[in-house]
């Protein structure tokens, strides 16, 4: 028996479950709460409280239990975890002191993956700049009750934190984490899979090589602009529920795409590869990065005004078609089976038995298949390895596409009238299908290579390459950006490509100077999860579970989502009807 105030419950610890159930004077079962031990976040002694402050009441026959509390069903915060807090009293001190050891050793034995220590960088700058509040009111006390140590270092620099986890010493470490946006978790990103490429003694800039999967695990504390890659992965973008899948050791893996120019690595992405539409609203937003997260909206209105298409040609390796398709209106959920029977095809040696031998034998990973081609006048080509969702798109660039199933989805969105591309942008606020329109095309894809019309293909300006590596010149991308942002977005470019001096494109963002200038370019940019790459020409490659997250993928009763049919069959209760 144990008491919560004056109420009696009959508590026990059975394997995965910490459970108590109340009872009444007759000793009838009213309620049972329950509690997953890999779901505890810590058990004091005595009477703790946590927030707003740290405050502890030594009595010798208490003690208190911190676990991951679900917003209710149905609450508009679906996904929404926060620190549920419990005072048990006992019969004796002798008891509460064996409730305590019991449910820390039930804690150690049952969550083996916790992190012990971490890293974390936070950006002052992103998004609303509130990272260091973020990080010091609401994660560090979570941290601190789980008895997590972390190393903190607040960023004076872009890259400073992708220098940090390629360069220094990370032993001790078991992850490493973001206080920041989608930018944050892109250094992130860059430093640990370049840190294990170097350690396995791999080049990443073989495009048709394999990379080696990482073991650091990232984690994001969203406190950015887009928050894409939190939001797609953990469902909402909030700290708090972020650092308690960070404590209990949550591991979400996430396909990756390299894109290479030639022979060399440019950047990694996970959420968005963007020409047109995408490319040019991240290289007007740059300019006004003062507005903070609003600029994506003022920048998406102008470009859309601007109303420019590209000429381009796409080619892509298709995905085993056999396996998922995105358009087959499923959602890749917390446990997807698309993601997990993906792994044993991924990682064949690794498993012992593999359901798809005979999947593979006909559209093996080997055997590359034939590249399609496209070509035409786009508005916007869009690769995404993940559905992108965020708080601008619920169900995201494309709501059916999987987190860790070795697949992107290429989005071929061809020149239309304004009209018809608006309701294209519109229907990403809704459930409706915007692949369902005349002008979209959606693959599921491998691989996927641009190449611009003959005359258009990217300069190989010697003298621009030589004056850039000498640091002579300045980049001559965005010409005219003058804001002092300018800094930052600069410093955004000086990724692995410039650092190596490759060439740069030209010539490309004048339209934007003048709102439309009179010549409309021919050329866009890409956006590759927000930051502006260096070439045109380029090509991606899906790397499958390159990198593991803090996280579980989105959570819940939004099983449904599959089989909606309509608002009465679900009361206006499922994801789709509900927004
Ligand atoms: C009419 C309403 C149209 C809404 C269209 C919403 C589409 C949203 C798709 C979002 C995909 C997000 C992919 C993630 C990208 C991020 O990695 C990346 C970096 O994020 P960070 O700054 O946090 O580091 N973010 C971005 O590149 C931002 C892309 C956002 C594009 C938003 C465009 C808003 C468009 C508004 C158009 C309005 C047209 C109205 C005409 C009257
Ligand atoms: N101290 C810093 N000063 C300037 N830029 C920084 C700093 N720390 C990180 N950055 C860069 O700022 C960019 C934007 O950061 P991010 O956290 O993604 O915010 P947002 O979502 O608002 O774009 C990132 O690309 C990152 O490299
Ligand atoms: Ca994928």
């Amino acid at each position: 028996s144990l008491w919560i105030g004056n109420q009696r419950y009959r508590a026990t610890l059975s394997g995965w479950y910490f459970s108590w159930t109340e009872l009444d004077k007759k000793n009838r079962e009213k309620k049972t709460v329950s509690v997953p031990v890999a779901e505890v976040i810590g058990v004091e002694d005595g009477r703790v409280e946590v927030q707003p402050q740290k405050k502890v009441e030594d009595t010798d026959r208490e003690f208190t239990l911190f676990y991951v509390k679900r917003s209710g069903r149905g609450s508009s915060q679906k996904g929404l975890w926060s620190l549920g807090r419990t005072h048990f009293r006992c019969p004796s001190r002798d008891l509460r002191d064996q409730w305590v050891t019991q449910l820390r050793t039930a804690l150690k034995t049952h969550s083996p993956s916790r992190p012990h220590k971490l890293l974390v960088f936070i950006n002052p700058f992103g998004g609303k700049k509130r990272g260091k509040q973020i990080y010091h009111s609401l994660v560090a006390p979570l941290l601190e009750l789980a008895g997590i140590s972390s190393h903190v270092v607040v960023t004076e620099r872009a890259n400073q934190a992708r220098d940090h986890i390629l360069k220094k010493d990370l032993t001790g470490f078991d992850g490493v984490v973001c206080v920041g946006g989608d930018g944050m978790f892109s250094e992130l990103l860059h430093g640990v899979i370049g840190r294990t490429q170097q350690e396995a003694g791999l080049s990443e800039h073989d495009s048709s090589g394999v990379l080696q999967s990482c073991d650091l695990h990232i984690g994001i504390i969203p406190a950015g602009s887009t928050d894409c890659v939190c939001f797609a992965t953990v469902g909402v973008n909030d700290p708090v529920t972020s650092a308690l899948h960070i404590i209990i050791g949550d591991s979400q893996p996430l396909d990756v795409c390299a894109v290479h120019h030639k022979s060399s690595l440019v950047r990694y992405s996970v959420s968005l590869v963007g020409y047109g539409f995408y490319g040019d609203v991240l290289a007007e937003s740059e300019r006004h990065r003062w507005m903070g997260p609003l600029r994506y909206d003022y920048a998406g209105c102008m470009v859309y005004l601007c109303n420019q298409s590209y000429q381009g040609t796409v080619q892509f390796l298709r995905a085993d078609p056999g396996l998922s398709s995105p358009r087959d209106k499923t959602r890749c959920l917390s446990g997807c089976s698309v993601c997990s029977e993906s792994k044993e095809r991924l990682f064949p040696l690794s498993d012992s038995c593999s359901l798809y031998s005979d999947k593979l034998s006909q559209y093996s990973e080997q055997s590359e298949g034939e590249w399609t081609s496209v070509s035409g006048r786009f508005k916007s080509i869009s690769l995404t390895c993940m559905s992108s969702s965020c708080p601008k798109s619920p169900l995201g660039l494309s709501p059916s596409a999987h987190l860790a199933d070795g697949t992107g989805d290429l989005i071929l969105v061809r020149d239309t009238n304004p009209l018809a591309f608006l309701t294209y942008l519109h229907r990403h606020t809704t459930s409706q299908d915007q692949f369902d329109l005349p002008f979209v095309e959606v693959h599921r894809v491998k691989a996927v290579r641009f190449s611009l019309p003959l005359g258009e293909e990217d300069e190989e300006d010697e003298r621009t390459e030589q004056n850039i590596e000498e640091g002579v010149m300045e980049h001559p991308d965005k010409p005219c950006v003058q804001s002092p942002s300018r800094s930052i977005s600069q410093q955004h470019l000086a990724g692995p490509a410039r650092e190596r001096g490759t060439p740069n494109n030209r010539k490309k963002r004048d339209f934007l100077c003048g709102l439309c200038c009179s010549k409309p370019p021919a050329v866009s940019v890409w956006n590759c999860d927000g930051e502006l790459l260096p070439h045109t020409e380029i090509s991606c490659r899906v790397h499958g579970q390159l990198v593991r997250l803090y996280a579980r993928g989105i959570e819940d009763e939004l099983r449904i989502w599959g089989l909606c049919e309509d608002s009465r069959n679900c009361n206006g209760k499922c994801v789709l009807h509900s927004q």
